[in-house]
């Protein structure tokens, strides 16, 4: 109540019941995160608050965090440390552990920005053979830096070994990776998760990877976070699940949190912001 600025992290809603809350004084509202779907856009701007938030600086510790998500999934390596360490680990077997690799795949992107330009920039030296990506429309200045191609909807379905989810999470992304995909999915898809848990049926992925529809799923994000240790996705070999960490490093948060306070003083001097959303 009565404050002049909040800085908040992706957990915390700004709704209109906390923006009443705080009152008139307030004048911003700065997110220490990439992701600004907890935040009620509409709300904001009808009172004239000024948003900041992390864009940029997150960007290679994300796609670094999807990379290892994506091997780990691909390669099924937390099931691998598991049968070492429990004495599953017995005579060399021709198909035993085998998974998914990368050379000579096609890698489709759902939602092309930074981060997904990122993860190919990354994926590239595995030898990937093409990279596909769909959006809204097509992003030509973005895709030509990964020689991507733009598909639709049903065709990145149809034709990603390894599909990578990479869009904001809004109205319109709201479950978008539902039954419609993951029935048009090859057998050996590998579905990755790092950005938002919300663009995920998830009841679907878990029929989905139950019945061996597609080969795996990591997901960095889940609905909701944390996931009840009880979820069934849990209980699945084939399903990787990350406690929200793709931006965890040491010097990525520090720059996250530096970027998120100075949004916020400039935002109270009435000063341009190092990163504002345009309302
Ligand atoms: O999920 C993390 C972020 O939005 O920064």
């Amino acid at each position: 109540q009565g404050c002049d600025g909040i800085l908040c992290v992706l957990t915390e809603k700004i709704d209109a019941q906390l923006l009443e809350a705080a009152g008139p004084n307030l004048k911003v509202v700065s997110t220490m995160s990439v992701g600004f779907d907890h935040l009620s856009l509409d709300e904001l701007k009808k009172r004239g608050i000024r948003v900041g938030y992390t864009p940029d600086v997150l960007t290679d510790c994300v796609a670094e965090l999807t990379v290892a998500l994506l091997l780990a999934t691909s390669r099924r390596l937390i099931e691998a440390t598991h049968e070492a360490k429990t004495g599953g680990w017995g005579t060399w077997r021709t198909l035993w552990l085998c998974g998914h690799e990368l050379a000579n795949s096609t890698v489709g992107i759902l939602g092309l920005g930074r981060i997904g330009v990122a993860i190919a920039e990354r994926l590239k030296p595995f030898k990937v053979k093409k990279f596909i990506y769909t959006d809204v429309a097509p992003r030509p200045e973005l895709a030509n830096m990964i020689e991507a191609e733009y598909v639709s909807f049903d065709e990145l379905a149809k034709q990603s070994d390894f599909l990578a989810v990479c869009c904001a999470l809004t109205q319109e992304t709201h479950g978008i990776c539902n039954w419609n995909l993951f029935s048009k999915m090859k057998k050996n898809a590998i579905f990755i998760n790092t950005s938002r848990g919300g663009v995920v049926n998830q009841e679907d992925l878990y029929e989905a990877l139950s019945t061996g529809l597609i080969a795996g799923a990591g997901l960095d994000v889940t609905t909701p976070e944390p996931l009840p240790t009880h979820h069934p996705l849990f209980t699945l070999k084939n399903c990787v699940i990350l406690p929200h960490i793709a931006s965890a490093s040491y010097t990525t948060r520090n720059a996250m949190s530096a970027l998120a306070a100075n949004n916020l003083l400039a935002g109270l001097r009435g000063e341009p912001m190092p990163k504002e959303l345009k309302l």
